[in-house]
């Protein structure tokens, strides 16, 4: 369902580009996470930054996979995942998980939890859960997660911030270029 417009001079405007959706999403800054499963004894994980928490009671959170990525259906079959948020010095794993270059587990070290599934070291937090719903959104899931450990690990460290697809917040440089034009900051836009 439609709402029509309350404003009777409102005129329809295109919807915006993939590149444009982008670019305006960027400004939502979000902490930066690996969702880890275990398939037929195989580890499986990929960079996710679309986590929130849902709910109280019951515990649960969200995140959503793109359905091309390999990751996500193999991690979906087991039932379980972990969540790994990430700390601001973990660059070189968010790189790795966010890549389809590359095995993303060679030469990593990580430990199986006690729930099955990878736990990757010096994160700032583990999020343990079974894969409850899984809503077909456009071209995601959306996956609703029932929480079944919460697991702090270096929580004294500062957190992975992901901001106009950049590491951190200190973008002075992006600011200033951005002047009155939305469109029209960075290297990053091409
Ligand atoms: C900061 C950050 C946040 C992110 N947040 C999210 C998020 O919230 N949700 C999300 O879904 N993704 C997110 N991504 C993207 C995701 O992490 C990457 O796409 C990652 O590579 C997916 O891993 P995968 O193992 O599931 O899929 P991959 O196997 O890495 O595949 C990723 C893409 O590459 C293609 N591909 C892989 N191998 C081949 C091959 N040999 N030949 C042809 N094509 C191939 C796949 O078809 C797919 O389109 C994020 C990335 C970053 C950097
Ligand atoms: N939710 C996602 O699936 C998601 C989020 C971030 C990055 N990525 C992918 O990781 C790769 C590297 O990303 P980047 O550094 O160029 O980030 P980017 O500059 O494309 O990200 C900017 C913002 O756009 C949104 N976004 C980007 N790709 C999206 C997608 N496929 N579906 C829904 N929202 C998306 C996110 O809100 C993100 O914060 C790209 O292939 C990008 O598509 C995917």
């Amino acid at each position: 369902m439609t709402a029509a417009p309350a404003d009777p001079e409102f005129t329809e405007v295109a919807p915006p580009t993939p590149a444009e959706f982008r670019r305006a999403l960027g400004m939502f800054a979000t902490g930066v996470t690996v969702v880890t499963g275990l398939d037929d004894g195989e580890p499986v994980g990929f960079a996710c930054q679309s986590f929130a928490s849902v709910s109280l009671e019951p515990p649960l959170i969200l995140f959503c996979a793109d359905h091309k990525g390999r990751a996500w259906p193999r991690i979906r079959k087991s039932g379980r995942f972990c969540v790994n948020v990430l700390g601001e010095d973990q660059v070189d794993i968010c790189g790795r998980f966010g890549s389809s270059k590359g095995a993303k587990f060679a030469g990593l070290d990580w430990d199986l939890s006690r729930w099955g599934t990878p736990a990757l070291r010096q994160v700032l937090l583990r999020v343990h859960g079974e894969v409850r719903d899984v809503h077909v959104a456009g071209d995601h899931d959306v996956i609703i997660g029932h929480v079944r450990e919460l697991e702090p690990v270096d929580i004294e460290q500062r957190p992975m911030l992901f901001f106009r697809g950049r590491f951190g917040v200190d973008q002075d440089d992006q600011a200033a270029a951005l002047g009155p034009n939305l469109w029209g900051w960075g290297d990053h836009w091409g």
